[in-house]
């Protein structure tokens, strides 16, 4: 799928998390207007039969049609288009409050359900995000989302007002005049045209703003992190000269991006205005007679009068449209940051599905096993060497013992177990399909988040370990050795606690995750750990596997032999043969 679809599809997602409120906004929007309408034509009549004795002109003011609305133009007409101006005033503010509140209400539900889904995202793939900058990623969550506003708020209500308001301002002064409305008919494309021209520069420009943005807040926080390490090492101006060399950098972006969007309105606004001129010189001419052909001849002041307040309301909705065109870029923008700070295996089409939905699909398969691989070889490079994966069948309830010598692929393939990835094996080149189902993944390099450890437990897989005890997170604390842990505070990515800690945190986690639902695929779950808790951590292990648990423990020689008689099976790597 190409990234413009994906994009589209995305923002389109987030359009339908507003139900109907946009069509709500879409609606008083287009009273506001209609009212805005009455009240011109109320005020023309009125200045009309106004100026109509000063001026001394012989004409009617029952030619046109839709001067018959009022009939005469007696006193009581004259106070009546007043009130009707006054009232059509006051409907107008009220339906364009109600549209801004409503605009805005559909705009944060919008930024709300973005927000909701990407934090949703990342709790349900804590592992998939380790490593990633957390400024970064605190940073997608402000100015990408927030750029979503405009689209939804200002860009989407004012694309339909771009067509209804020309084509009923259209209708009106064709019935007036003809040539008028084809005056305005030639003039309305230029808009639109120069609109798509400037908006291609202006995406593009504002995808390299947020990247630059994104750099830059990452850069900032970066170096206050190691403000006393820069210190120390004598490095503070050139550091600062590099956030400096950043900031202008950003700059730059943000003051290009501007003059596009000042450029595109400054052109769109000279094409109106030179319109809205030749329309004025037209109808000038007429009344005074000079333009003797068409329907000028029957032109009256309140027609005329008419056709002028009207052509500039032609244009305002879509002047509004040509500016809020940039919200859209942004939007765009927007969505692909978005979309790429989304974990893997989460793209658009899948957003509506369940957090763990590709795998999640496939659970229910016909098939007896969850995973019947023939064996082959995988690569992460072409130039690099390939890792053997022998052949290997997994069924639910299996727990499969995956050994090796260090380097030999063990951690790999619990990487394609659960992410998946395109393998070659005996048929050829073939999709790894990851396991299907949910997976509480163990790695090597686990990531933690600042809080306390019980905080770092319970937030794995969306709402897997949200509701786990007290007690529950005590007992495992204990079986992996970390007794009286829970209310430990861990610092940004468990930069105060040690490895071994860390690693044992992150096993806690996994073997809190509720049996029924997940599968356990653990990365030397028992290295670094002495015998004691390893015997405690085999006998939980043990208890899993016995309640129906699908269990994959890659493992190095250390703890083998307890683990190989618990396991239903073991996959040698680096032996091309199956043992059971
Ligand atoms: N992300 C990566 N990109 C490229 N090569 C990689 C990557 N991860 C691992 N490798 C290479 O793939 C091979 C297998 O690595 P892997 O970590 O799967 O081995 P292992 O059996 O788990 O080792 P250990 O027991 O030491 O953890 C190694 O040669 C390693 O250098």
């Amino acid at each position: 799928m190409s990234e413009f679809k994906r994009e589209h599809i995305y923002l389109k997602h987030i359009q339908a998390a507003t139900g109907r409120l946009l069509l709500v906004v879409q609606l008083c929007a287009f009273m506001a207007s209609l009212s805005l309408l009455v009240q011109l034509v109320a005020i023309a009549y009125f200045l009309s039969a106004l100026l109509h004795p000063i001026l001394g002109d012989a004409d009617s003011l029952h030619e046109q049609p839709l001067v018959s609305v009022f009939n005469s133009n007696s006193g009581n007409l004259v106070f009546a288009a007043l009130a009707i101006a006054g009232a059509a005033l006051v409907v107008r503010v009220v339906f364009q409050h109600l549209a801004d509140h409503f605009a805005a209400r559909a705009g944060q539900r919008a930024c709300q359900q973005a927000r909701a889904e990407l934090t949703e995202h990342w709790r349900a793939s804590l592992v998939q995000q380790a490593g990633k900058q957390a400024p970064e990623q605190a940073g997608v969550l402000l100015e990408p989302v927030e750029s979503l506003f405009g689209y939804i708020a200002r860009y989407l209500p004012q694309r339909s007002q771009a067509v209804m308001v020309p084509a009923v301002i259209l209708i009106i002064v064709f019935s007036l005049d003809w040539v008028a409305g084809l005056f305005l008919l030639v003039s309305a494309p230029l808009i639109p045209v120069f609109m798509a021209l400037v908006g291609m520069g202006a995406e593009r420009l504002n995808q390299q703003h947020m990247e630059t943005l994104q750099r830059l807040s990452a850069l900032f926080i970066d170096r206050l992190r190691n403000l006393s390490l820069l210190y120390t090492s004598g490095r503070e101006s050139a550091a600062t000269a590099h956030i400096a060399k950043a900031a202008d950098e950003y700059r730059r972006i943000n003051m290009r991006t501007l003059r596009v969007a000042f450029l595109s309105s400054a052109v769109l606004e000279f094409f109106a205005a030179v319109a809205i001129a030749a329309l004025a010189i037209y109808i000038g001419f007429s009344l005074l007679g000079y333009i003797d052909w068409g329907p000028s001849q029957h032109l009256s002041l309140f027609s005329g009068l008419l056709i002028l307040m009207l052509a500039p309301e032609f244009f305002q909705p879509l002047r509004s449209f040509a500016q809020y065109y940039h919200d859209r870029a942004a939007a765009l923008g927007a969505a692909s940051q978005l979309l790429a700070a989304q974990p893997t295996g989460s793209a658009p089409s899948d957003i509506a599905g369940p957090v763990l939905s590709d795998n999640t699909a496939r659970a229910a398969g016909p098939e007896p096993w969850l995973l019947n691989y023939p064996g082959g070889t995988y690569r992460y490079h072409p130039n690099e060497p390939a890792i053997d994966i022998p052949a290997f069948r997994l069924c639910r309830g299996d727990l499969m013992l995956v050994t090796g010598p260090s380097g030999v692929g063990k951690s790999t393939l619990l990487r394609l177990l659960t992410h998946g990835d395109v393998a070659t094996d005996v048929h050829g080149s073939t999709i790894f399909a990851p396991l299907p189902g949910k997976i509480a993944l163990q790695r090597q390099h686990p990531w933690l988040f600042a809080g306390t450890v019980a905080d770092n437990l319970k937030l794995f897989y969306a709402t897997a370990n949200a509701n786990a005890s007290d007690a529950d997170i005590d007992a495992v604390l204990d079986d992996v050795g970390l007794t009286g842990f829970a209310e430990v505070e861990v610092v940004e990515q468990g930069r105060n606690i040690s490895g071994g800690e860390a690693k044992r945190i992150a096993l806690a986690r996994c073997l809190l995750a509720p049996i029924s639902d997940f599968m356990l695929v653990l990365d030397e779950p028992l290295a670094g750990l002495d015998a004691a808790t390893a015997d405690r951590v085999l006998k939980r292990i043990h208890s899993h596997h016995k309640q129906g648990q699908t269990i994959v423990i890659a493992a190095h020689e250390h703890g083998k032999g307890q683990l190989r008689e618990m396991a239903t099976h073991c996959l040698a790597m680096g032996i091309t043969e199956m043992q059971s």
